[in-house]
């Protein structure tokens, strides 16, 4: 898909204009800040990395950018528009951005058809028949096909996650926010969900993936952001951050990985 395809027109935004982008995000709990002075852009058709250690703020910034977290200071612009303005309708913002978790959130009680097209019929007002092609469509390029009628609990891990991304794409985002989303996963499956993610890529699916699986990271991403303690403190190319860090506390964070074998 190119650019020309995902613009919105004349009445969209620049065609330079980050898809996502912060300034100055501040974030506390309490007397803990968790983001301090976030900055980051993400161009549309790109894939960021979020690395870092476990609680240096990689899902609160996903949760800020979803708006399922109120951010103290500074603001986050979604093709341009300032969606931290109070005045904004949230619920479509989300209805622009995609998320999926660690833990899969898939309706136990509703099939898998049912799980994919629920908010493309009733919060897109897709047509019923449409939606459901749509999923076929989408469920036979995930690996998922024969599996419609089936309920999430009959499916492994691996299939529920990708049921999870199937639902999340549906409604055409703009962006997509993955959080750990191989995390709760037996390691066989896991290669099975990121090869679903490398395609979203390639269709030009704009990302930013929160995440664990540095090789991964190092191989889908166009931009690692390696977060320290709420602060971005080093970001580049794969090959930069991974390849010959800057920082010391990213050279440590690394060799620490590399010493426990995941790297
Ligand atoms: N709802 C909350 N209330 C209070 N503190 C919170 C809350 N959510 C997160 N935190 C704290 O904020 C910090 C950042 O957490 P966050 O989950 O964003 O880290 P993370 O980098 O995603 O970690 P992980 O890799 O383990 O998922 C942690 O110290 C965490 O304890």
């Amino acid at each position: 898909m190119t650019a020309d395809v995902l613009s919105k027109g004349p009445a969209g935004p620049p065609p330079d204009e980050p898809v996502l982008r912060l300034e100055a995000v501040r974030k506390t709990y309490g007397s803990a800040v968790v983001l301090r002075d976030v900055e980051l852009e993400v161009p549309a058709h790109s894939v960021t990395a979020l690395i870092g250690a476990s609680g240096s703020g990689k899902s609160t910034l996903l949760r800020c950018a979803n708006l399922l977290e109120e951010v103290d200071d500074g603001a986050i612009f979604l093709d341009g528009e300032e969606i931290t303005d109070p005045r904004i309708d949230q619920d479509a913002v989300r209805r622009r951005i995609g998320v999926v978790f660690q833990a899969y959130n898939l309706f136990p009680h509703m099939t898998v058809l049912d799980n994919i097209t629920l908010a493309p019929r009733r919060v897109h007002k897709v047509p019923r028949d449409r939606a459901e092609a749509d999923a076929r469509e989408l469920l036979d390029r995930l690996g998922l096909a024969g599996r419609a009628g089936e309920y999430p609990d009959r499916l492994s891990g691996g299939q529920q996650q990708r049921v999870a991304i199937a639902r999340a794409v549906a409604t055409r985002p703009r962006l997509l926010l993955l959080d750990e989303v191989t995390a709760a996963l037996d390691p066989e499956l896991v290669g099975e969900v990121l090869a679903v993610i490398r395609d979203l890529k390639d269709e030009g699916m704009t990302m930013v993936i929160a995440t664990h699986e540095m090789a991964f990271a190092r191989d889908v991403a166009d931009q690692v952001c390696f977060l320290d303690a709420g602060v971005v403190l080093e970001r580049g190319v794969p090959d930069e951050v991974f390849g010959a860090p800057a920082e010391p506390r990213t050279r440590a964070f690394l060799r620490r990985l590399t010493e426990a074998g995941r790297l």
